[in-house]
């Protein structure tokens, strides 16, 4: 219960709340417990004795005590709402939050399937539960104890007997539970991958059918939705005994009390009106008692789904601002790489990048080169400081970027990632994603540098066209130069392109490298590039090869010196311009 009672801290705000509901519940239970002690005062001072008074008055305390239970069931049952959906809110919220805090690292450990289930199912199932312990759950343990208390005052010699049958069915409760416990765990652990599955499927869906995999998906879907049902049934055929086992026991107990009780009423120790109160109790006892089994494994799916929820919870960001830094203002843009080693293993194991060494100075255009998986995108994802290097350092204007602030640092880089992802809005809004006030003029600016305004224009409703979910309703070029609009709208000190125009043809590309060198001047760019087209005219270029720099210099350098440019040129270009 470890994980379920440290969520419960998400309780806090909501304490008034809670104890009302507590109070309302505690109000009904002595309503409910009243109606057997009303029931045997009619039958053993009314009837038995021919008091109508009696019966009508005691029926009358009756009505008024069955009104004021339900007016406190009522009560109850909204104040814990409210502290159910608060608390899930909160929670909610909160993981949200965390997650938006991960760094690109803690991105890569936690799946976009888990953290979906987490902020979902997860959240969903911690509520309920807190909304029936509110109501139901401390409900059955205060009615055990209050019919307990009131038989053992009414007849404590047949109380003694009923005591014992409540020990033994609670008893058979936790038994049957703790059997059911680990098939519930699995369910959940069945959904979770029926969840999983699903959103891969369904964000995957165009790639399915590209490659003619429908039938295989079905398979795979068939094989872990059989595998939930099975579960499912499973649990289903347990309840199939438990429950009708459950009434046996009641009715067994029910036939206890009216033989034991019945002998004592004939003896004359015992009042009809005390005996009916006793079966009445027994009523009201055995099935909040049967309920706890439910309970019981309804808190251990709990404690399993606050376990998950904590995990995220208690993920602190690997990137953070370490305290002392400061901002990064007035960034002329020069960038130093300075014997940098890194790895994506936590431990700094396998690097993939090694000893990287080169200077970018203010207003150059340096392109990196490589074949894939040689490290470019990684190269590049450390200036922004998505992730921190194992040795060595990334600088700019000479600081340590581990030394200023994240925001400062990122506000001055712009970058086009490698996918280019859009929003559900408008072309405008994703634009201007990273500066929401900007204006038309600068929108306009920035969709012009990147070649986008003219597709723009040819849409219906021109800016104010809508993204649909990912970008469906455009090309893969057009996604393309709306992230590069993004990310010049930033009028960034240090521009990256990854590999972000490799979805647009030759000549819009070149249109898009002459606007970006009219901003020479104001920014350091920095292309990831596989064609090398793209990088002929760069101050730098960087060959990378294994996670280290082969070659560095300008194309006619390169053509020079080194033989994997050379080979990598006349791959592509063979023999035709030489230009740069
Ligand atoms: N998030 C990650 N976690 C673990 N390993 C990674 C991660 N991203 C990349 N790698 C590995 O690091 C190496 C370099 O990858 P990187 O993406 O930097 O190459 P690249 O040169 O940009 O390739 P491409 O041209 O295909 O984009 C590859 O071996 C890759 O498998």
């Amino acid at each position: 219960m470890r994980n379920f009672l440290k969520i419960l801290t998400y309780l806090r705000p909501y304490r008034r709340k809670a104890v009302i509901a507590l109070a309302a519940l505690t109000v009904s239970i002595l309503t409910d417990l009243a109606v057997p002690r009303l029931i045997q005062t009619i039958v053993d001072n009314g009837i038995s004795k021919g008091d109508m008074h009696v019966v009508l008055g005691t029926m009358g305390i009756m009505l008024g005590v069955s009104a004021l239970g339900a007016v406190v069931s009522i009560i109850n049952t909204r104040y814990s709402v409210d502290v159910a959906m608060g608390f899930g809110t909160d929670v909610r919220t909160a993981t949200f939050r965390n997650i938006q805090g991960f760094s690109f690292s803690n991105l890569d450990d936690n799946r976009t399937g888990a953290l979906m289930t987490n902020l979902t199912s997860d959240v969903t199932r911690v509520q309920g539960t807190v909304q029936m312990a509110m109501r139901i759950m401390t409900r059955a343990p205060l009615m055990l104890l209050g019919s307990i208390v009131l038989m053992l005052v009414t007849s404590p010699s047949l109380a003694v007997w009923v005591v014992l049958l409540l020990a033994i069915t609670g008893a058979m409760v936790v038994v049957l539970s703790t059997k059911a416990q680990p098939i519930f765990l699995r369910v959940q652990a069945k959904l979770d991958r029926l969840n999983t599955l699903l959103q891969e499927n369904l964000a995957g869906m165009r790639l399915v059918k590209a490659f003619v995999r429908s039938n295989e998906e079905n398979r795979r879907f068939g094989v872990v939705n059989d595998d939930l049902m099975d579960q499912n049934v499973r649990v289903q055929r347990l309840f199939a005994v438990i429950m009708p086992t459950m009434t046996v026991i009641v009715n067994l107990g029910t036939v206890l009390v009216i033989l034991i009780g019945g002998r004592q009423a004939i003896g004359g120790t015992l009042t009809t009106g005390q005996l009916m109160a006793f079966i009445n109790y027994l009523m009201i006892t055995m099935f909040p008692l049967l309920m706890m089994g439910n309970l019981l494994v309804m808190l251990s799916q709990a404690e399993a789904s606050a376990g998950r929820i904590n995990g995220v919870l208690d993920t602190k960001s690997s990137i953070v601002d370490q305290p002392g830094v400061i901002d990064l203002s007035d960034v002329r843009g020069r960038v130093a790489f300075e014997h940098i080693t890194f790895s994506y293993d936590h431990e700094c194991g396998e690097s993939v990048l090694q000893d990287v060494n080169f200077v970018a100075e203010p207003g150059q255009t340096v392109a990196i080169l490589g074949e894939t998986g040689s490290g470019k995108t990684t190269l590049i994802n450390l200036i922004p400081r998505f992730y921190d290097v194992c040795g060595g350092r990334v600088t700019v204007d000479g600081v340590d970027v581990r030394d200023v602030t994240l925001a400062s640092l990122r506000k001055h880089v712009g970058i086009a990632l490698q996918e280019a992802v859009l929003f559900t809005g408008t072309l405008r809004d994703n634009i201007r994603y990273g500066r929401p006030d900007a204006s038309q003029e600068e929108v306009e600016a920035a969709a012009q540098a990147a070649q986008a305004e003219e597709f723009i224009l040819g849409t219906p409703k021109g800016y104010d066209t809508m993204v649909e979910e990912r970008g469906a309703n455009l090309s893969g070029g057009q996604k393309q130069r709306i992230a590069i609009a993004r990310a010049l709208l930033l009028k960034p000190s240090i521009l990256i392109l990854d590999d972000s125009t490799s979805a647009v043809d030759v000549d819009t590309e070149a249109r898009i490298q002459e606007a970006l060198l009219r901003l020479h001047s104001q920014c350091t760019v920095f292309i990831v590039a596989q064609r090398i087209s793209t990088v002929l005219a760069a101050d730098k270029i960087l060959v990378l090869d294994k996670g280290r720099i082969a070659a560095e210099g300008t194309h006619q350098e390169l053509m020079q010196t080194s033989s994997i440019y050379r080979e990598i040129y006349e791959s592509q270009l063979g023999g035709g311009t030489t230009n740069g």
